[in-house]
């Protein structure tokens, strides 16, 4: 019974590693960081053939796909400053954040499965304007085992260990205009 109830859990449950917070943020917060996201001079980013363009600026780092590796970018703005400290209050005390990601969907755009770079530890996204299926997969045998977050604006989610690690993620075409941030922890701090 309980390995039956194990083995329950490990096809239907959620990825290990993964947390949600709805309303992370309130809705004045939410206003004033896409009105900061949408003045920003975003890059449309191809990332994959078949996915539509997001547009994107990186902080503290961004991962050079020419060269293979990470290179330093302009420093995290200051407005981001107290979200930050509110991410690493979150995330532990010892949590460092050491990269920000903005990124804007236009409707009718999404971003194809992948992980995110080894060089990066865990993974905190804000959602915000809109919501989306935040989409999970795992290879079982010959078939995909699947997990869909419904991510709301103004919440928070966190990849770490298997979530981060051995689940692929992918949001399928937003309905509405999203922006998110995501805030990321360097891997050696393992934090
Ligand atoms: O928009 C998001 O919440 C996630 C984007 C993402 O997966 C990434 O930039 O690696
Ligand atoms: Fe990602």
């Amino acid at each position: 019974m309980t390995e039956q109830l194990a083995f329950f859990s490990r096809v239907t449950g959620s990825p290990a590693g993964l947390q949600y917070v709805a309303e992370f943020i309130q809705p004045a917060l939410e206003r004033e960081l896409i009105d900061h996201v949408s003045a920003l001079p975003l890059q449309p980013f191809q990332f994959g053939a078949y996915e539509g363009k997001r547009r994107v600026a990186s902080f503290g780092f961004r991962y050079d796909y020419t060269l293979r590796r990470l290179q330093p970018a302009e420093p995290i703005p200051g407005w981001l400053g107290p979200l930050i400290g509110q991410i690493e209050a979150y995330g532990e005390p010892s949590t460092k954040i050491a990269q920000v990601l903005c990124t804007e969907y236009d409707t009718g755009v999404g971003i194809g499965w992948h992980r995110d770079k080894p060089h990066f530890g865990r993974i905190f996204g804000l959602s915000l304007g809109s919501s989306c299926k935040f989409r999970f997969r795992r290879a079982a045998g010959e078939k995909w085992q699947r997990y869909t977050l419904e991510a709301e604006p103004r919440s928070l989610y966190m990849m770490s260990g298997e979530a981060r690690e051995v689940w692929e993620h992918s949001i399928p075409a937003v309905e509405a205009k999203r922006y998110s941030i995501t805030f990321r922890t360097m891997a050696d701090r393992k934090t």
